[in-house]
């Protein structure tokens, strides 16, 4: 598992590190895992992050390369300025754009002039002739404006220079996070820099997971400085493959098909047959023994015809005993007494879609909650745009409001419990933005909320999963449909069952 810690908590961490540590010790830690990764990105063992194809690909390594600093008046452009004179000693030359001279890191600024570099900015501000001159010949650009001491977006000047750099060829890496982005939340306020490379210390920071920051982190590198004993709880968790392998159920010696759980699935509508069978689909390969669908005649004919091993009845009441539920995927208007009846059956369910018009007040049973921004901005009462641009906020206000796991769609998908830490899924992709794609979703987390993973594990474990289905299927399809990412499930699934991979 990898995970993300809020700001105030890296500090704590680090000042009861520093006390540890001679004076400038962790700094130059930083900055030589800094160096590190600038000459491998000089030896282009990089993507083009960002801006594939404009960029200029240097495979010679530090010697040679032409480097530009662009430096804050923090210790993150301290950690430039140190990085910046060990690519100097290696035979780079190193240009440095100081922002604040009054403030910069003095000990950096003296062993980057020792180490030959120079200044290229000039009194009055940071923007002159040599440095444009410099960034439009830059092989690799260092971002040292701000570290986790910023706050707000970028000033005008250093605007000014985040987007020349985003204009020129070069490679840009951030030192600990973009300069601009809100760390804690993955919120963009203002002006902010693009990065290809983010090269982040003692442990990740939450906007690099979260959209939007999260989509101008580029590749995140982790250097680890020593802070790992000191550092709480994480803020954020990322879900890894193995710890994907090791949560999803397995039958054992004794299983039968009701041990393993029975899903109850109340979707699809005449308006939307479709989502039926597709988060049916999900369902029956998701883990749990057993599907019983409930819903109007025509519907459940085309769920038994695509899927045979499905026990059907035309209302929730007549299901039968089930470990779960998954409600609302298509579900269009009406069947209120059904949904109420379902949300207070007492088990566990997932709601999706139509489902989450329906909900009351308060829930009675354990609840996994999937919307996408659209959705969960109705819920809020706020604003669609907002939602996108607050995921992490809004994700946590809404677990809180239903005392519910919710599961954000989109993007970054976030899973979020009323108190603890979120989870943000590491697989999604484009390919999952497609009619129907959702209700595949939703059935696979009702079905592992039947076989008996907590809603946030359910949550978490299904949209790993699905999003890992969605790049298989668009490896085969180009641009894949619902029905294609359900098909790639079962191999998706084959892979984590494997015993190697347990
Ligand atoms: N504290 C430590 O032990 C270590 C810190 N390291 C580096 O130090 C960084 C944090 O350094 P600092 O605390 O000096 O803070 P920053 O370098 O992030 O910011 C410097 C200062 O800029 C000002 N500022 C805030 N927002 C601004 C804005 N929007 N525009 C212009 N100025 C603004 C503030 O006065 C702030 O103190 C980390 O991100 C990391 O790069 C690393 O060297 C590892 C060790
Ligand atoms: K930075």
């Amino acid at each position: 598992m990898i995970f993300a810690h809020a700001v105030a908590d890296v500090r704590a961490a680090e000042a009861a590190l520093m006390a540890q540590l001679p004076e400038g010790a962790l700094m130059q830690r930083a900055a030589s895992g800094l160096a590190a990764v600038c000459a491998r990105v000089l030896r282009g063992e990089f993507g083009d992050g960002l801006r594939s194809g404009g960029h200029r690909r240097r495979r010679g390594g530090p010697y040679g390369a032409r480097v530009v600093l662009l430096v804050g008046g923090g210790d993150n452009g301290g950690d430039a300025l140190w990085a910046g004179a060990r690519l100097a000693r290696r035979g780079a030359r190193v240009d440095a754009v100081i922002l604040r001279h009054d403030r910069v890191h003095g000990t950096g600024l003296a062993a980057l002039k020792d180490a030959g570099g120079t200044v290229v900015s000039g009194d009055d501000g940071p923007m002159t002739t040599a440095t444009a001159a410099a960034i439009r010949r830059a092989d690799l650009i260092i971002d040292g404006i701000l570290g986790i001491g910023g706050r707000g977006g970028l000033r005008p000047d250093a605007a000014e220079l985040a987007e020349f750099a985003a204009s020129a060829s070069a490679h840009v890496v951030a030192v600990d996070l973009p300069s601009g982005i809100d760390v804690d939340t993955g919120e963009i306020s203002g002006a902010h820099v693009r990065a290809d490379t983010t090269v982040t210390f003692g442990t990740h920071k939450v906007g690099l997971f979260v959209d939007p920051a999260a989509a101008v982190a580029g590749d995140i590198e982790l250097v680890d400085i020593g802070l790992g004993p000191y550092l709480p709880a994480p803020a954020l968790q990322v879900l890894e493959f193995a710890d994907v392998a090791r949560m999803f159920p397995e039958p054992d010696r004794n299983a039968d098909k009701y041990r393993r759980g029975v899903l109850g699935l109340l979707a699809g509508s005449a308006q939307y047959r479709g989502a039926a069978v597709l988060a049916a689909g999900g369902a029956v390969h998701g883990g749990s023994g057993m599907l019983r669908f409930a819903g109007p005649d025509a519907v459940a004919a085309d769920v038994l015809r695509r899927w045979p091993e499905t026990v059907v009845s035309a209302e929730a009441a007549e299901a039968g005993r089930v470990q779960a539920w998954a409600v609302g995927s298509g579900l269009g208007e009406g069947r209120e007494h059904e949904v109420a009846a379902v949300l207070s059956a007492g088990v566990p369910v997932l709601v999706d879609a139509d489902g989450l018009r329906k909900l009351p007040p308060q829930l009675a049973s354990p609840a996994l909650l999937t919307p996408h921004a659209g959705e969960l901005a109705r819920m809020l009462d706020a604003q669609r745009s907002d939602v996108e641009a607050r995921r992490l906020h809004y994700v946590r206000q809404a677990a809180r409001r239903w005392n519910a796991t919710v599961l954000l769609k989109g993007s970054t998908t976030l899973v979020a419990e009323p108190d603890g830490p979120v989870r943000v899924n590491p697989t999604g992709s484009p390919a999952l933005a497609t009619a129907g794609s959702g209700d595949v979703l939703a059935g696979l987390g009702g079905s592992l909320l039947a076989a008996g993973l907590t809603t946030f594990d359910a949550g978490s474990v299904a949209a790993f999963v699905h999003g890992m289905a969605g790049h298989v299927a668009a490896e085969l399809s180009g641009y894949p449909s619902a029905s294609d990412i359900l098909e790639a499930l079962p191999g998706v699934l084959a892979e984590l069952r494997r015993p190697a991979n347990r």
